[in-house]
């Protein structure tokens, strides 16, 4: 969780330059986007033409009206009616387009960030990123908005362009004093709109953040229910909850109050245009120059000139809500993206012949830089041999498996391990993915990767693996068998849990299996059964860290980290 409080105004230049980098992609790699497009710009222009057609046969139709002349107002209603019936469908079919495309372009983009969000550890990576945070609502909320806004304001502008060339041609030629006074009050309005809203998109992207923030607690207290409930931590949890809630209230609270402001203005502005386009025209209606048609079609001609020059105020709350979003998104793209990786070289994972695992020289920091965990580490773990790291709480254990994942990489040095494919990690925390039973002993492989030709019987050697880890039962309970679905993080002890994770290894086959703690949670008795199915697993070597002496029995040598105040900082010796 960061907290994003910089300075949210950008430049004009800058932001368009980031909506270009945001919004081009999709119209240029997404298969029919461009077509789309043209269909609804076509739609744009005929909406358009519908506007000006109707603003003709409102004038006639009020002028029939005036000259009290029953019969050519019965054919002017008559035109109305044609009008209205050729209008409807194609208005509807216009924001049924826009609305389609905005769909499409959310649809895209977000497949698009969310396959770079879960491609090589990103997910992990941008936990670790301070300038991102909330990852979940940037992928739904913010693309949303982003593609709704842009579309919608699109269009406006693009609209407001035809209605200014078209309207302004009708209004000159009725009264080109009108003509200029719509500029010069639509000058100030925009200027002033500017002027007191400038704060809003700061606002409102902190308004972004801080919900959020708050819907992320609420998520950690279920995902967190039962340790909670066990700590009696609701009181703790409770505040936390409103103090969060009471932060978004507040910025809600700044953005009503800078809204209110802007509306004390642009009520006003849009109540005076009711008759500011009638009171300048009113001396020639006196004078008899013109009909009341040509008053009711001026009148809509300033409205709709006005509009259009007014996009900034009408549109501006928004805008700013649009502008506080863009940047969070291309912050969130530019840490999802392929990057290459900082120097100096990460561990290279690549095929060894005769060893299993080789470090050499490596160093380590911790994400941010800050701290030196170990230096100058180097070892060789050959195939088929166990290797146990050991040291003090804090000292790098954790942390060293992350290296040769190549999840942390600062630092120098080089590790060379067998290919992902060919290595399986299990992490302190066992993880239980959702899904049926089947599902958790194939992790990280999806289902259908695992082909009948890879090992003779599968459900057969599924039953098999969950035998020697002691967990038939898991199959046997209820009918599902394999297929039972079940909340399995919440239901398994977390001893179960671990022996899940053991029996994916022995189903799998890897050539190195890295385990963190993987057998913390158990007895010893199970531990020791654990360790011996995993001995018999032909060509496999694995590396444990964990601090109990049982441990000892089931490697054949040992790592100690000191930490970095001891030269050097680390011994390997052998377990007699
Ligand atoms: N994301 C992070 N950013 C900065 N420092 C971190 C981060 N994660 C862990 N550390 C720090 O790195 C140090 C080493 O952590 P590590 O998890 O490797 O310890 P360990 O030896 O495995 O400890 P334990 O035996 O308690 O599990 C710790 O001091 C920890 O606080």
């Amino acid at each position: 969780m960061a907290s994003d409080e910089d300075d949210q105004r950008v430049p004009l230049k800058e932001q368009l330059r980031l909506f270009r980098r945001l919004a081009v992609p999709y119209f240029e790699q997404a298969e029919g986007a461009k077509l789309q497009f043209a269909l609804l710009l076509l739609l744009v222009l005929i909406d358009a033409g519908v506007s000006v057609v109707f603003s003709y046969v409102g004038r006639d139709f009020y002028s029939a009206l005036s000259a009290k002349d029953q019969a050519l107002f019965i054919e002017k209603t008559a035109n109305f009616a044609v009008g209205l019936a050729v209008a409807t469908p194609l208005t509807v079919l216009f924001r049924f387009q826009r609305s389609r495309l905005a769909l499409n372009w959310r649809a895209w983009m977000t497949t698009e960030l969310a396959r770079q969000y879960c491609t090589d550890q990103t997910f992990y990576q941008i936990e670790l990123d301070p300038r991102v945070d909330n990852p979940d609502q940037r992928l739904t909320e913010d693309i949303k908005a982003f593609t709704a806004v842009s579309l919608d304001f699109g269009i406006d502008l693009m609209t407001s362009v035809i209605d200014l060339v078209s309207f302004s041609g009708i209004l000159y030629s009725i009264y080109p004093e009108l003509f200029y006074v719509i500029f010069a009050y639509a000058t100030f309005g925009t200027l002033t709109t500017l002027q007191l809203g400038k704060t809003l998109v700061g606002q409102n992207a902190q308004v972004l953040l801080r919900e959020a923030n708050l819907r992320y607690s609420l998520v950690r207290l279920r995902e967190n229910a039962e340790s909670i409930a066990f700590y009696g931590g609701e009181a703790q949890e409770a505040r936390e909850v409103r103090d969060r809630l009471e932060g978004a209230v507040e910025g809600r609270r700044a953005v009503l109050g800078t809204q209110r402001n802007l509306e004390f203005f642009t009520t006003a502005y849009r109540y005076a245009i009711q008759i500011l386009p009638v009171l300048v025209v009113s001396p020639l209606y006196f004078a008899g120059t013109i009909e009341l048609g040509v008053i009711t079609q001026s009148s809509g001609a300033f409205n709709s000139i006005l509009d259009d020059l007014s996009l900034i105020v009408n549109e501006f709350e928004g805008i700013s809500r649009f502008s506080a979003g863009l940047r969070r998104l291309t912050a969130f793209g530019d840490s999802a993206a392929p990057s290459t990786p900082p120097v100096p070289a990460p561990p290279s994972p690549s095929p060894l012949p005769f060893r299993a695992l080789a470090i050499d020289d490596l160093s380590l920091l911790t994400p941010d830089g800050s701290r030196l965990l170990f230096a100058n580490v180097s070892l060789t773990v050959r195939c088929g041999e166990h290797l146990l790291v050991t040291g003090q709480s804090g000292a790098g254990k954790s942390s060293m498996l992350r290296a040769i994942a190549g999840l942390w990489t600062r630092g120098s040095g080089i590790v060379t391990r067998p290919l992902t494919a060919d290595t399986m990690f299990l992490p302190q925390r066992p993880y239980c993915a959702l899904g049926s039973l089947r599902q958790q002993l194939v992790y990280p492989r999806p289902l259908e990767e695992w082909s009948g030709a890879e090992w003779t019987g599968t459900d057969d050697a599924l039953l098999r693996a969950l035998g020697e880890v002691q967990l038939t039962r898991l199959a046997s309970e209820g009918t599902a068998g394999l297929d039972a679905v079940r909340d399995w993080a919440d239901e398994l002890s977390l001893g179960e849990q671990q022996r899940l994770s053991i029996a994916r290894v022995l189903l799998r086959k890897p050539r190195l299996a890295i385990l963190d703690e993987a057998t913390s949670a158990l007895d010893l008795e199970n531990e020791a059964l654990l360790y011996n199915a995993l001995g018999q697993l032909e060509g496999l070597t694995y590396l444990s860290v964990g601090h109990r002496p049982s441990l000892l029995n089931f490697h054949a040598s040992r790592l100690r980290l000191y930490g970095v105040e001891r030269t050097p900082c680390y011994a390997v010796e052998t377990i007699g």
